[in-house]
């Protein structure tokens, strides 16, 4: 290995770069750097010599040419080996180490006075030049794009005298192509996000985004589908992406998709102790409770066929009789929760299989972003559903209007419906789901299912009430509902016959709210 005799380092974010230059200095490494850097360098006795000065041609045009120079670019591309003659003849010193890392563009245009002349000028050119460069010459040439990789740099060439080994070079050569990757990508999505008139949309002409492995993966769905996790660069928090497991075996695909999907629902219950049990993304079992354990038992005794199996997701964070509860009565995949205590982790020993994670803190709302579909041949791009309706938006649409006991549950029921696949229709009474028809491709017959899960898990719907995800285009459907003792409905309306749907509900001394707005979930 060859130690680093030449670095170039160009910094629009100059956090930890002095401490860094100080100790290439100290080891001998000549350091050539831009204007604001070296002007740094300078500042705390670090010698380096300008760019400017190293090529014989100034910096200019307000900093659009700066290290774009064959004295620069050959350094740093130059093959050792086949190109040492022409580098020779052209006088061009090898450059070892590129530390550089740019305009910052993405934080640029952010900023809502952000105008165009602004993102245009904080579009790097020389920066992703030579990260791209040293990247490409990682045989012989180290790239660091991120201040958090001085530190291990400085370790590697403590220890291998001044050298790095190839394993890291390549590294971070990964590392520096994903980020330039990424950072074109900020400047396509936005660019291509704005008109001929420069005002922008919200969709860009090509979706550019860039995930990064978080886990390999024995299987996808099914165990012949090869399948791997990938996450964003700053998920959010309170998210699977970000959960820590603290035991049990590796995550499966389902696992995640189904513990996503638990944490969704879950997540939508802001007052009090709340439980969701998750089957192939459909909620089988949700409740509220007194107490932590009360809501598991009350959303395990909703459907406890369903929840065989099951994924289990707290709003709180999970305490030891609650974990006990779990254990004893049924046999779970994952437990997830804001955090889990200390005592509750041990209880949880005893079944060392059971994935258990922690998944922090989430926000009260959640913030906007994108919802993906993929489809064969392309990607359907949404606005993730975090509509919610305010209660005052709520139409009483009969002539009963609900009772303060209806008016909670109808809530209640509004809340998990929308985490249902469509059709979804969600019986509920006291705080808990008794019956939850989903994915059927009639609405009635997911109301048929609703009630026949309630009748299996030994529910009376007498006055229990009922959520639909969207209108009920017939009459049938709601006086399916009411024949079973349903005596409060919430649903979206906006049918061509809710007069006939609103009539049949005043006929049965119903009483049914409209919040217009719909939720289907496919
Ligand atoms: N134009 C160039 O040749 C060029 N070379 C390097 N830069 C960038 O200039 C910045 C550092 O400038 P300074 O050292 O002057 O603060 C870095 O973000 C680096 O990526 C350049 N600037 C923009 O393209």
């Amino acid at each position: 290995m060859k130690s680093i005799a030449r670095a170039l380092i160009s910094v629009s974010d100059k956090i930890g770069i002095v401490a860094f230059a100080r100790q290439l200095q100290a080891w001998g490494v000549e350091i050539l750097s831009t204007g604001g850097t070296a002007q740094l360098l300078h500042k705390h006795n670090i010698r380096t010599m300008e760019v400017s000065t190293y090529t014989g041609f100034p910096e200019m045009m307000g900093g659009r040419i700066k290290t774009l120079h064959p004295k620069i670019h050959g350094g740093i591309l130059g093959r050792r080996e086949i190109d040492a003659n022409i580098m020779a003849k052209h006088n061009i010193a090898p450059i070892d180490l590129v530390a550089v890392n740019l305009y910052p563009f993405q934080q640029t245009v952010a900023k809502p006075d952000c105008d165009l002349a602004a993102a245009i000028e904080n579009i790097d050119i020389g920066g992703p030049t030579l990260l791209r460069a040293a990247a490409k010459n990682h045989a012989a040439v180290t790239v660091i794009v991120n201040p958090e990789d001085y530190e291990k740099v400085l370790g590697e060439m403590e220890v291998n005298h001044g050298a790095l080994s190839s394993a890291t070079r390549f590294e971070l050569a990964v590392k520096s192509f994903e980020h330039t990757a990424r950072y074109d990508a900020a400047i396509a999505n936005y660019l291509g996000a704005l008109t001929p008139n420069d005002e922008k949309s919200i969709f860009p002409h090509s979706y550019n985004v860039q995930f990064t492995k978080k886990q390999a993966m024995r299987y996808g769905e099914n165990p012949h589908q090869r399948a791997a996790f990938y996450v964003e660069q700053a998920p959010p928090a309170g998210t699977i992406a970000t959960a820590q497991q603290l035991q049990g075996k590796t995550l499966s695909f389902n696992n995640i998709a189904d513990t996503d999907a638990a944490l969704a629902c879950v997540k939508a219950f802001h007052e009090g102790p709340a439980c969701v049990i998750v089957k192939h993304a459909n909620p089988c079992g949700v409740a509220m409770g007194t107490d932590l354990q009360d809501a598991y038992e009350r959303a395990y005794a909703a459907d406890p066929i369903s929840a065989f199996g099951g994924i289990i997701a707290f709003n709180q964070p999970l305490d030891p009789a609650t974990a006990k509860a779990i254990i004893e009565r049924q046999f779970a995949e994952v437990i997830i929760a804001p955090a889990v205590t200390i005592t509750a982790q041990e209880v949880l020993t005893s079944k060392p299989n059971i994935r258990v994670l922690a998944c922090g803190e989430w926000p009260s709302q959640a913030a906007a972003s994108w919802d993906y579909k993929r489809i064969v041949g392309g990607l359907l791009l949404q606005d993730q559903d975090i509509g919610t309706v305010p209660l005052e938006a709520l139409r009483t649409v009969t002539e009963r209007s609900p009772t303060p006991q209806e008016l909670k549950d109808l809530l209640f029921a509004w809340h998990v419906v929308k985490f249902v696949k469509s059709n979804a229709i969600v019986y509920a009474k006291n705080g808990q789901t008794i019956g939850i028809g989903a994915g059927q491709t009639s609405r009635v017959m997911s109301s048929q299912i609703a009630g026949l899960k309630a009748k299996e898990a030994g529910f009376s719907t007498q006055n229990a009430v009922l959520a639909s995800d969207a209108f009920f285009p017939f009459r049938d459907g709601l006086e399916a509902a009411a024949k079973a003792g349903i005596r409060a409905v919430i649903q979206p309306g906006g049918s061509r016959r809710d007069e006939e749907v609103i009539a049949a509900a005043n006929e049965w001394g119903m009483t049914m709210l409209f919040t217009g707005m719909r939720h289907f979930r496919h």
